[in-house]
């Protein structure tokens, strides 16, 4: 090809969820979509059409001439387009049988199957988005609750992806700063450059601290709050997980041991979503059965992000019970006074070792305690965070981490600096945290990287 431009070939992909529906779509991009699409439809001559129109035509077999379906086709031509290429959209019927049909007839007309996340690899290899956008397009599709679909939407807006920029730039400027000094030591003091590079790596990494502190709470919007509620048996583990669901997921009973596994589901906490694990109660006990669920909660406390330590008021403490508040000590961690409708053995001032502001006294029977538990998870997990001020946040694992890898480089050119370190030594950290952060953005990623993250997406995405 002569172009200097890169082109694609033409991918084609069902963009809607597999399965019977109302409309089924199948998407072509690429550089002969509409040709493509052309050889399989009778109406209108596509490449006549005006730019964004969908038009009205069916779907023929050209070999059998056969009518496979009536449809309505977007023609979108580049670059106001998805992926900034040509790209037709066909509506089928919602059929599974038809709309596998269009899709082969496609594909036999010359394009390929599209990869998953091909289509949102091609907008961002096409320049409109860079990669945290398109990692908010699986963000969003993923999102469990309005807070975390706000967060992907501002992210798709492009706010981490300015943000990183900015900060990149001001890189960029000392960058060049020093190759001046290098380059023409008559024109700069080494004194000046060293300055502007100090000043520049402590507001960069100023700026780096700051997203990083809203990592955890990005996290949890996005994968949910690994919460485990554990306590010796009959406290009212279980029932407190129904009242959070609002519905009798678990059993309960006045029989001490009636939870025998972990049970785990999804529930929304003012925006919050927690991955509550129900667990069977913790005592020594002979019964097999049991015992392989008592060595389960021990697991869920380990791998909690929080644990909802249940303990029954009604009943003087026990050993097991301390044994817990020890077990859970490290932990993030609530401790929930349970049965307070019922006559109190234990005062809060009886627990040894634990932080008053840990505690929160409930009962599952009158509901007692069951709004301040809920504001206390989400105080815990969106400490500094304003409901109603969105404010720019990282959400997933490979940012976050490498944020904390410019975080390192730049402690190192401020190390440098106050070592006295010649400047083209404090210039390589420098170039690392400009890497490192353009890796977030993908306008410096390795292709491997690319690739991997795309075939994460949903096929036809
Ligand atoms: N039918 C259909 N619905 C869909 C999608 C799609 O691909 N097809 N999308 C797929 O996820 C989402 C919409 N996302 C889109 C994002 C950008 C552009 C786009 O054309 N951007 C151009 C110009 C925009 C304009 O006209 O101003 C650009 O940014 O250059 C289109 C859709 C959700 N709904
Ligand atoms: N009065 C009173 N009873 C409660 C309260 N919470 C739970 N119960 C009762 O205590 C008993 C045990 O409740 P569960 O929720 O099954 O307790 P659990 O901790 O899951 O018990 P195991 O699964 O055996 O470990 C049931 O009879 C509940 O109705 C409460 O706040 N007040
Ligand atoms: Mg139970």
């Amino acid at each position: 090809m002569d172009s200097t431009i890169t082109e694609y070939d033409t991918i084609a992909a069902i963009s809607t969820p597999p399965g019977e529906g109302a409309i089924s779509i199948v998407r072509l991009s690429g550089e002969s979509a509409l040709e493509t699409a052309q050889k399989v439809f009778k109406g209108k001559d596509l490449s006549q059409v005006p730019s964004h129109t969908i038009n009205y035509g069916h779907i023929i077999d050209p070999d059998s001439q056969q009518v496979v379906d009536e449809v309505m086709v977007s023609v979108m031509r580049k670059p106001k387009t998805y992926t900034r290429e040509d790209l037709v959209e066909i509506n089928c019927h919602g059929g599974i049988v038809a709309t596998n049909r269009v899709l082969q007839l496609v594909l036999g007309a010359g394009a390929r199957m599209a990869e998953p996340g091909e289509f949102t690899k091609r907008a961002f290899l096409n320049g409109r988005i860079d990669l945290t956008q398109a990692e908010s397009v699986m963000d969003l599709i993923r999102a469990k609750t309005d807070r975390a679909m706000q967060v992907a939407v501002d992210q798709l807006d492009g706010d981490l992806h300015h943000l990183i920029t900015a900060l990149r730039q001001e890189i960029l400027e000392v960058l060049a700063q020093v190759e001046v000094n290098i380059d023409y030591p008559e024109y700069d003091t080494d004194e000046m450059t060293t300055r502007l590079l100090k000043e520049k790596a402590a507001l960069v990494l100023g700026r780096i601290d700051e997203l990083l502190a809203t990592a955890r709470s990005g996290k949890v919007l996005r994968d949910g709050l690994a919460t485990a509620i554990v306590g010796r048996p009959n406290v009212g583990k279980s029932s407190l997980l129904n009242h959070m669901l609002r519905e009798e997921k678990a059993i309960v009973t006045d029989v001490p041991g009636t939870t025998r596994d972990v049970l785990e589901e999804y529930v929304n906490v003012q925006g919050v979503p927690l991955k509550l694990v129900d667990t069977a109660g913790i005592r020594d006990t002979e019964d097999k059965v049991e015992k392989i669920g008592v060595q389960r909660s021990r697991e869920a406390i380990t791998k909690a992000d929080l644990v909802l330590l249940v303990l029954d008021t009604s009943t003087p403490l026990t050993a097991e019970d301390l044994g817990l508040i020890q077990a859970t000590a490290a932990k993030k961690r609530i401790v929930i006074l349970n049965k307070q409708d019922l006559p109190d053995a234990l005062t809060a001032t009886a627990l040894p070792d634990v932080p008053a502001e840990e505690v929160i006294a409930t009962s599952m029977r009158t509901q007692q305690g069951m709004d301040a538990l809920a504001d206390k998870i989400v105080h815990l997990f969106m400490q500094g965070i304003d409901n109603s001020q969105s404010q720019v946040m990282v959400t997933n694992a490979r940012q976050i981490g490498l944020l904390q890898q410019a975080k390192t480089s730049l402690q190192s050119v401020l190390a440098g600096i106050e070592a006295g370190m010649p400047i083209d030594l404090v210039q390589i950290d420098m170039t690392a945290a400009w890497d490192k952060l353009g890796e977030i953005t993908g306008d410096a990623a390795p292709d491997e990287l690319i690739t991997q993250l795309f075939s994460q997406f949903c096929l036809g995405k």
